[in-house]
């Protein structure tokens, strides 16, 4: 791939919601404005302390195009992701007088553009946005896909509005200054899509963790390539996640409780890493899924030098927190499980001392 090479992969549009591109390749900024396009008038550039610069950047060139554009500057990472933040962004906006016509663009990792989609989702009831991925995990997921949303102390993501974005723009240049303990939480993602639909990423992977662990790694335009492709595949069959797209959130019943534990000041990825070992347990548990796959979990989330274990003594607050996961039904605790590799199915209400079990595997 030459540095002008963009690959373009399409998700479907669905619900009345417009299909939209993603782009991956380098140096993507003169496609935002085409994306914005002529009526907006007003833009703001969502994004956190950590891009103050790279916000600036954006904000200048396209006020050099005639937008009245704001940068609109975030706390880091999870402490966007919540009911105040976006309050204050509301002010922003109304301030600004932004109109339905007006464009939001969230610039940064996964809490910033699930910030960003949900100040978007809720301002007039919903105007346009982009999103500018700027971390591994946002760009193989979470600015894919329309899921926006804030955590409260209660649970993760539970504040939140299916709302798609315009369009997605994957500069793989941007991770270049990413921290490598912020990287590998994002090869956590990368990992489910190879278990729940795509093995050839856990080949890629394994044939060389160490490399895998950087973006200069020779497979990295491909690992997300592939990790966006499972992902742009089931959301454009399912975007409100009445079915099939539940698979996405392997390992998440766990992890989110484990986010939830720790007052969302652990990476997302590391919580998933633990929560899909966990899920790997149930389903061998199950007598779903076979000892070799299940033990693979364990193998390659370590290889890149991700968690697999968690304190035992959390176990009773774990146990409540997923009781409100998202997936629930009534009283009924549901798990996405793995029959086999690339082989998802639904687990429901498995007996409690099968949960125990499986999180004996997990706590040592
Ligand atoms: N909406 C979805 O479908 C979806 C999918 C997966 C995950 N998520 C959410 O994504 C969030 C996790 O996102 P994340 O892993 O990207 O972490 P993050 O957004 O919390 O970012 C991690 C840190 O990296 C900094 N950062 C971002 N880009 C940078 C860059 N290029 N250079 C240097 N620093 C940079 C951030 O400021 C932050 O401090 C979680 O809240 C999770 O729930 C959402
Ligand atoms: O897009 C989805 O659907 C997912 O489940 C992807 C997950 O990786 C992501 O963390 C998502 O935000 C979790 O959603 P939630 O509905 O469980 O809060
Ligand atoms: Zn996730």
């Amino acid at each position: 791939m030459s540095d002008t090479d963009i690959v373009r992969i399409q998700v479907a549009g669905s619900d009345g919601h417009a299909p939209y591109e993603v782009l991956i390749g380098q140096q993507l900024l003169g496609e935002l404005a085409p994306l914005i396009g002529p009526k907006a008038k007003r833009v703001a550039i969502i994004h956190p302390e950590a891009l103050e610069a790279t916000g600036e950047a954006i904000r200048e060139d396209l006020a050099a195009q005639g937008y009245e554009a704001i940068a609109l500057q975030v706390p880091n990472a999870e402490d966007a992701k919540s009911a105040e933040v976006a309050a204050y962004c509301w002010s922003v906006l109304g301030q600004t007088g932004f109109t339905r016509s007006d464009v939001v663009v969230g610039l940064g990792g996964g809490s910033t553009t699930d910030l960003a989609g949900f100040v978007a989702a809720t301002w007039l009831r919903g105007v346009r946005w982009i999103s500018v991925p700027t971390t591994l995990l946002g760009m193989v997921d979470a600015a894919v896909g329309g899921k926006t949303g804030i955590n409260i102390a209660e649970g993760k993501n539970m504040v939140g509005a299916f709302h798609p974005p315009a369009g997605v723009l994957a500069d793989l240049g941007t991770l270049e200054t990413l921290g490598k303990h912020d990287y590998v939480s994002g090869l956590a993602e990368v990992i489910k899509a190879g278990f729940i639909a795509d093995p050839v990423i856990l080949d890629l992977i394994e044939a060389d963790p160490e490399a895998a662990t950087s973006p200069a790694g020779p497979h990295t335009l491909e690992l997300i390539r592939r990790a966006i492709q499972v992902k742009a595949d089931v959301v454009s069959g399912d975007l409100k996640e009445s079915g099939r797209r539940e698979i996405l959130n392997y390992g998440h019943t766990l992890g989110h409780a484990i986010e939830r534990n720790e007052r969302y000041k652990w990476r997302h990825g590391a919580a998933i890493s633990i929560g899909m070992v966990f899920a790997a347990e149930l389903g061998r548990l199950a007598g779903r899924l076979d000892d070799a796959t299940a033990d693979r979990h364990r193998a390659v989330l370590a290889s890149v030098g991700l968690p697999l274990t968690y304190r035992a003594d959390a176990w009773p607050k774990l146990l409540d927190a997923m009781k409100i996961d998202k997936k629930s039904r009534g009283d009924l605790l549901r798990f996405v499980v793995l029959d086999g590799l690339a082989k998802t199915s639904i687990l429901e209400g498995p007996d409690p001392s099968v949960l125990v079990a499986a999180y004996g595997e997990v706590s040592g």
